[in-house]
Order: C-alpha cells, then structure tokens, then sequence
C-alpha cells in the first residue's frame, strides 16, 4: 500500500498551470485517504468554476494511478475559504516581510529589464515591443510584458487578448500568458475601453502595483512598453528601474528620429544603458520583384544611432494586412525573421544566454 508521502511526493511535480508552481509547496492538496488500492485526494483551487480545474483534476488523477499498486483513483475539487487564499497568496508573493520590495525587483530576481521607447507615438513602439517579446520566447527565455503606456495601452490587442481577465487571487494579479509571454496591461482593468483619466501620481502608482501585485513567478527578462515621449511614466520606470536597459524605436523620417533622440538622451541622462536602435517599417519589400520602396525615405534609424552612439539592431519591414495578425508577424514573414534577428542581438546585450 502506498503512504501520504508517497501521495505528496507523486503530486510535488503537478503544478498550478496558472501560476506555475506545484500544487505541494501551494499546499493545494489535503485530504489523502489510502485505503488498498484506492486513494482519494482532495484538491483546493483558488477560485470555484476555475477553468483550469479539469486540467488540475487529470493531472492528479493520472499521477496518482502511476503509484505503483493504486488501481482507483478520486480527486475532488474544493475552493479555498478567504484565509487560505490570503495564505495562497502570501506564499506566492514570497515576502518574509510586508515592507521588503516586491520579487522582481529584489537585486537577486536575475531578472533584466528592457525598456522600448520612442519618441513620437504611432512609430510602432508597441508592435515592436510585442514581436521581440515573442521572439525572445522563441529563444527559449522566460518573458514577460509590462505595458506601461497605460494611456494608449495597445499590447493586449496585438496578442488578441482583449477580452480576456486575470485572475486576481487576495489582490495578487496574475498575468495573462500567451506564446509563452506573461502580459500585464491597464486594459485588463478598464472596463469596456473606457479611456482612463488618471493623473501622474497614479499612473506612477499603477506602474508600481505591475512590479509589486503580479505574480510574475520566474522570468529571465521583463519588457516595458513605455508611453511615446518623455512623461512622468518614463520618468518613474527611470527612478523604478535604475539598471533597466532600453531600445529606441523610430521611423525612417527625420521627424520621427528627431524625437527619438530625445527619448534616447533622456534615457542616457537617468543611466540607462541604450542598447540600441530599431527602425521600424524601414521600406516595402515587393512580394514579386523584392524591390524595396522606402515609402517613409531613409536614414532615420542610423540617425538616432549616431546621436545616441549605439547599433541600429534591426531594420523592420513594412508588412502588408494580410502579412500581420493582430500585430504578431509570423516567423517566415520578412518581419518575423527580422524579429528573430533582433531578439539574437538583443539576448547578449541584456547579458542572458538564448536557452538550449
Ligand atoms: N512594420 C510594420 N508594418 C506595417 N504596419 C505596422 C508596422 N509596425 C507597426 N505597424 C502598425 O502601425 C500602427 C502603430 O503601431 P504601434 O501601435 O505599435 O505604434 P506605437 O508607437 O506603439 O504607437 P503609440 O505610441 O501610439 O502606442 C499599428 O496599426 C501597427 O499595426
């Protein structure tokens, strides 16, 4: 007959799939029952009418039958009274003490921020965010997604997540995971697109509950998707993330790079390490004849380099409707093999190692 132990060290490798972390250490699992060949387990989620409880049910079940000389397997699902989830959620946020800072950003995390700016809004800042983000998972890191242009947040729409929620367990927020991105966005919690008519201090204390009441779990690089110019909220991920490195995004316009040398110097002046420059949507490429339009003129990417005394990282090509969904360019596109190429150049200046 098998014991509790064996129960316990069985189940150790089932975790929570939201939150990634077994279901032993959440101390989700109470109830073992051992009779013969039969055990019985009793499972706490947080929420009920969770929608990963069947999952959870399964992955238990099944577990439990691979013991050697379990024949018969129960697993019932209950939910967790208030106090247990407060407990549920203190273990995740990890803090022996309420005051000490948030996981991510304790010096030990092993977590790099990058931060992609821009000067003027519209030069696909945001699109350029999202595809490196994905390509950086691609590579095989963990990546995560704050969007902090919480005025003009767009991140969610571009993974096609609009309408998704997080779950919120004791006010810690867990991010929504998609391609292996985590992504947290004001979007998740404006109601029905209403605009949001916050002033600087809030902004700046809602950029700080993104650090501090997500479970971010483990994460090897963070990207911020900060507001065009250079505002209050650029300003506090300064002051949040004094060692965050940052990507300039411009056009080829002269404008455009004009700005963006601002947003660059103004990273420089609070020691951000610039890492270099994109140029998005650099020129058309003619799908029959490859000869390339540079429908936006040139120059603006090595402009905005040579005053910031960096690399332009990537060129980005201008993508057709049909080459783009959402805003995600597929792998084959000329857009995604430029993406892949970026996340390569951008992995080494972070100081990470792509993954085997
Ligand atoms: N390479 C590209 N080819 C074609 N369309 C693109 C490309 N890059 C971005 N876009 C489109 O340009 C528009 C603006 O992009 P995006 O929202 O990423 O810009 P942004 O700089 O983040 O803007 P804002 O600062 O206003 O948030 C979007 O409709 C996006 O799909």
């Amino acid at each position: 007959m098998v014991t509790k132990e064996q129960v316990l060290e069985a189940l150790r490798d089932v975790e929570d799939p939201e939150v990634h972390k077994s279901i032993v250490e959440l101390d989700m699992v109470r109830d073992i029952e051992i009779s013969g060949s039969t055990v019985s387990v009793k499972v706490l989620l947080t929420i009920t009418g969770c929608p990963l409880r069947t999952v959870i049910e399964k992955s238990v079940s099944d577990k439990l039958l691979a013991l050697p000389g379990v024949e018969q397997a129960y697993v019932e699902i209950g939910t967790m009274s208030d106090e247990e989830r407060a407990k549920f959620a203190s273990k995740l946020r990890g803090r022996e003490e309420p005051q000490s800072p948030p996981a991510l950003l304790r010096p030990d995390a092993g977590v790099e921020f990058l931060a992609v700016a821009s000067g003027k809004g519209g030069v696909g800042k945001s699109t350029v965010t999202a595809n490196l983000a994905k390509a950086l998972a691609n590579e095989g890191l963990r990546v995560g997604v704050i969007d902090a242009d919480i005025y003009g947040f767009s991140i969610p729409g571009i993974f096609g997540v609009k309408e998704t929620r997080p779950t919120v367990i004791d006010e810690l927020i867990i991010p929504i995971e998609v391609d292996n991105v985590k992504l947290i966005s004001m979007h998740f919690f404006v109601p029905n697109n209403n605009p949001v008519v916050w002033r600087g201090p809030m902004l700046g204390k809602m950029l700080r509950n993104f650090f501090a009441e997500v479970h971010w779990g483990d994460v090897d690089v963070v990207l911020l998707d900060l507001p065009p110019g250079t505002g209050d909220i650029a300003m506090d991920v300064h002051q949040l993330l004094p060692k965050s490195k940052e990507l300039i995004v411009t056009t080829p316009q002269t404008n455009a790079a004009d700005v963006a040398v601002r947003a660059g110097v103004m990273g420089q002046r609070t020691n951000h390490e610039i890492i270099g420059v994109v140029e998005n949507m650099s020129y058309f490429e003619c799908g029959s004849c490859g000869e390339k339009a540079y429908l936006f003129g040139r120059g603006g990417g090595n402009q905005v380099a040579s005053a910031l005394n960096v690399s332009v990282l990537a060129q980005v090509p201008i993508a057709s409707m049909d080459e783009q969904q959402n805003g995600l360019f597929a792998p084959q596109t000329p857009q995604g093999k430029a993406f892949k190429a970026l996340a390569q150049a951008v992995i080494p200046a972070l100081g990470l190692a792509v993954q085997a």
